[in-house]
C-alpha cells in the first residue's frame, strides 16, 4: 500500500506462555478507516496498545508514521481539570506552546459541538458529552493515526448514532488513518473502508463494505467470527 500510516509485520505478543498476537500483518493507509473485529480476548486492545507505543515488549514490527492519538471506551477525563484542560492534556508532549492551548481546545470542542462546555467540570457532563470530549482530546493533536478502542460501546443507541455521524464527519475533514476496534459488526460495516477480522493472533479476513450488500456482508463477517445469525437474532 502506498503511503501507510501504520505498518505491522510479523507482530507477535506473548503474555507468559500465551501467544496473543502471532505473526500479525496489518497496514492502515493514510486517510483510511479500518475497523477491527474479533472475539473477546482475541488481542484487539493488545494490538492497539502496541500501535499506541504503550507496549514495546513484542517481536516483529509495528511502525507508525507521525502522531498517534487514542480514544478508549471510557473517556478517562481527569475530574479535577476543567473540560478544556482535559482536551489539551496531550499537547505538551507534542511541544505545543502553552499559550496556544486555550484556542486549540476551543476549536476542538467546537468541532464536537461542546464549545459552551469548555469551562465545565467533567463530572457535570453526560456520557455522550464526555465521550465527545475524549474525541476532541484525540483530534486536537491532529493525529496521522487515530486509534479508537470501542469508544462507542458504553453509549446508548441514539447517542451512539449521533457520535458515529460526528466521527465520520471529523474523519472526512481531518483525514487521519483510523483503526477502530469494535464488537459491533453493523458499526464496522457502516463506518469503515475496510473491515478486518482478528482470530488466532492474525488477521483472517478482510472486507470492503462501501457499495457492498450490507446483509450479505454481515453474514460473511459473522461467519468469519464463527457466529451464526441465529445466535445473534
Ligand atoms: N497485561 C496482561 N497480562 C496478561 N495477559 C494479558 C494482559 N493484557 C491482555 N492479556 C490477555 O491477552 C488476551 C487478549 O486481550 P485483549 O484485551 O487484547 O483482547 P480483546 O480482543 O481486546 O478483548 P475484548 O474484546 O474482550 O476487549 C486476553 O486473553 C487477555 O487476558
Amino acid at each position: 500500500m502506498a503511503n501507510p500510516v501504520a505498518e505491522v509485520t510479523g507482530l507477535t505478543k506473548r503474555f507468559g506462555d500465551r501467544t496473543v498476537l502471532d505473526g500479525l500483518d496489518l497496514t492502515v493507509g493514510r486517510g483510511e478507516f479500518v475497523a477491527l473485529l474479533g472475539r473477546s480476548g482475541s488481542g484487539k486492545s493488545t494490538l492497539l496498545r502496541v500501535l499506541a507505543g504503550l507496549d514495546d515488549d513484542v517481536e516483529g514490527r509495528a511502525d507508525v508514521t507521525g502522531t498517534v492519538s487514542v480514544a478508549f471506551q471510557q473517556p478517562r477525563l481527569l475530574p479535577w481539570r476543567k473540560v478544556w484542560r482535559n482536551v489539551v492534556l496531550g499537547l505538551r508532549q507534542d511541544g505545543v506552546a502553552k499559550s496556544r492551548n486555550r484556542a486549540l481546545a476551543d476549536k476542538a470542542l467546537a468541532e464536537v459541538h461542546l464549545a459552551e462546555h469548555a469551562d465545565d467540570w467533567p463530572l457535570t457532563l453526560s456520557g455522550g458529552e464526555a465521550q465527545r470530549v475524549s474525541l476532541a482530546r484525540a483530534l486536537v493533536r491532529e493525529p496521522d493515526l487515530l486509534l479508537l478502542d470501542e469508544p462507542f460501546g458504553a453509549l446508548d443507541a441514539l447517542t451512539r448514532i449521533s457520535v458515529h455521524g460526528l466521527v465520520q464527519d471529523l474523519w472526512r475533514r481531518h483525514g487521519p488513518g483510523v483503526l477502530l476496534v469494535t464488537h459491533d459488526v453493523d458499526e464496522a460495516l457502516r463506518l469503515a473502508d475496510r473491515v478486518l477480522v482478528l482470530d488466532g493472533g492474525r488477521i483472517v479476513a478482510g472486507h470492503r463494505p462501501r457499495g457492498a450488500d450490507h446483509d450479505d456482508l454481515r453474514r460473511r463477517v459473522l461467519a468469519d467470527l464463527g457466529v451464526t445469525e441465529d445466535a445473534v437474532a
